[in-house]
């Protein structure tokens, strides 16, 4: 199994080189050269499996001879030990027809934990084996930065440092990137949005000097074994429900096009999906463009549903490089002109978009109200991108095929909203509960690429 450039100008790596490098030479990201299929029947077979062993099979495929097949079970073995529900991602009925997929049974309370605990033994493995040493740079808009601190802290071939948009994260999101204690995890304020970290994370990769000094890794979704880590949740609950001799559709709470952009890969090795929807915030770029207006950024407003709060969607760029029929060099020019502002898809490329997935935005007040009606129907309190999901959700959903919505983060990451919608204060869980006492390490700094790329030397040289 090889992995290419979407921008068509970087060497072909193996599954481990491409995990370890992060963004490709060309500024493009790695996706795998074919994609692997499944046939129905050896989805069938998924059926009352553990979640482990569904993984294994889904993504082994992709990782060619680069684990052998007991490491691999074993890595995933461990990376889902210590999860907090038997079935990792459990299924919830909130009406007939209509599941929520509760992702945020991890550590960090969000799906992220799916991937990150599985590229951190990974990373782990594969390090140790080289006998190399990375030093990791990731940004997050509140979810992926301690999904990554709590995957990696205490390990020794490996520094991580998180850019954060400052006072853009709720309390809690912030407070897990401040206060753990490893000394190799760091958190970064920046004066900035998010768009403004991951801009600069990949300003970082394309420094070629200063990526290889540091020996630059990522463990955003630039990565691809992030995303293919999330492609098993997509098996394990459409087969509960079902599948294959039956379709299902799935709503994504969407912001780097990361998850949604794993639910495209599992249509395409064979999972029968009928309908992958969009669902976006305020910052509703994605929904704009799957409109059919173009892909223009706007201005970054900051939302209750923070993690979403993003304009430039790493992933869609994954998801241009199919809809432009892999032409790396288009899909370089667009990334172009989205420096100066944005892009019009061609008609073709419209359509194959048009016809992959659908979307829809909700406001912050439909979002509030949604919780609200949502806790009043069913019970369910959920995270403000959860009932994003849900709403939008309710306006694609069609009688007969059943509709998974993503619920990607946990109530409790996000009280301050979550108790002006329902009056309930949603608690975090009993390890976590003296957060707010523990002291926080966290250093402010200007998004400035320079004074970024000085901080992380100096940090790393002590
Ligand atoms: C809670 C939550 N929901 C949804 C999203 C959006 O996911 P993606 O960026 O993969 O589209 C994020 C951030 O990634 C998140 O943290
Ligand atoms: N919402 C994310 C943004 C980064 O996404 P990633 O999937 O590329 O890591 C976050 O919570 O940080």
């Amino acid at each position: 199994m090889k992995y290419i450039s979407t921008r068509g100008q970087a060497p072909e790596l193996t599954f481990e080189e491409a995990m370890l490098t992060g963004l490709a030479r060309d500024g493009g990201l790695y996706v795998p050269a074919e994609i692997p299929t499944l046939s129905a029947e050896e989805i069938a077979s998924f059926a009352g499996l553990s979640y482990e062993e569904v993984a294994f099979r889904v993504m082994r495929p992709f990782v060619g001879d680069c684990f052998a097949d007991q490491e691999f079970r074993d890595i995933i073995g461990r990376a889902y030990a210590g999860f907090g529900h038997a079935a990792r991602a459990p299924l919830k009925q909130l009406e007939p027809n209509h599941f929520l997929l509760e992702l945020f049974h991890g550590p960090t309370l969000a799906f992220k934990d799916f991937a990150m605990q599985l590229i951190g033994q990974l990373f782990e493995v594969a390090l140790k084996r080289r006998g190399e040493t990375v030093t990791i740079v990731g940004a997050t808009s509140g979810d992926t930065g301690s999904a990554a601190m709590e995957a990696f802290a205490g390990l020794e071939a490996v520094n991580v440092f998180i850019m954060y948009p400052h006072g853009r994260v709720s309390e809690v999101q912030r407070r897990q990137m401040t206060t753990p204690t490893a000394a190799n995890v760091h958190a970064l304020a920046v004066d900035g949005d998010f768009d403004d970290c991951q801009g600069r994370l990949k300003d970082m990769f394309n420094d070629f000097d200063f990526r290889d000094e540091v020996k630059l890794a990522g463990v955003n979704s630039i990565n691809f074994a992030r995303v293919l880590a999330q492609v098993v949740y997509y098996f394990t609950s459409a087969v509960a429900l079902g599948a294959p001799h039956r379709k299902v559709s799935f709503t994504v709470p969407t912001g780097n096009f990361g998850d949604i952009f794993a639910g495209f890969i599992a249509k395409q090795m064979g999972l029968p999906i009928d309908q992958l929807v969009v669902a976006t915030n305020q910052n509703d770029i994605l929904h704009r463009c799957l409109s059919g207006n173009g892909y223009y950024k706007g201005e970054t407003i900051p939302s209750i549903s923070p993690s979403m709060d993003i304009q430039v969607s790493s992933n869609f760029e994954r998801a241009l490089f199919y809809a432009y029929d892999k032409d790396g060099a288009a899909v370089a020019q667009l990334m172009d002109e989205l420096k100066t502002g944005g892009f019009d898809v061609s008609q073709g490329a419209m359509e194959f978009l048009a016809a992959t997935f659908a979307s829809g935005r909700a406001s912050e007040d439909e979002t509030l109200a949604t919780i609200k009606s949502e806790y009043a129907a069913s019970g369910e309190l959920l995270c403000p991108h959860g009932a994003i999901g849900v709403k939008v959700a309710n306006e694609h959903r069609k009688t007969e095929v059943p509709m998974i919505t993503l619920a990607t983060a946990h109530p409790a990451k996000f009280p301050a909203a979550v108790e002006k919608a329902s009056d309930v204060h949603p608690p975090l869980p009993s390890r976590m509960a003296d957060l707010y006492e523990r002291s926080e390490r966290v250093t402010r700094i200007s998004s400035d690429l320079a004074a970024l790329e000085d901080h992380i030397r100096k940090t790393i040289a002590k």
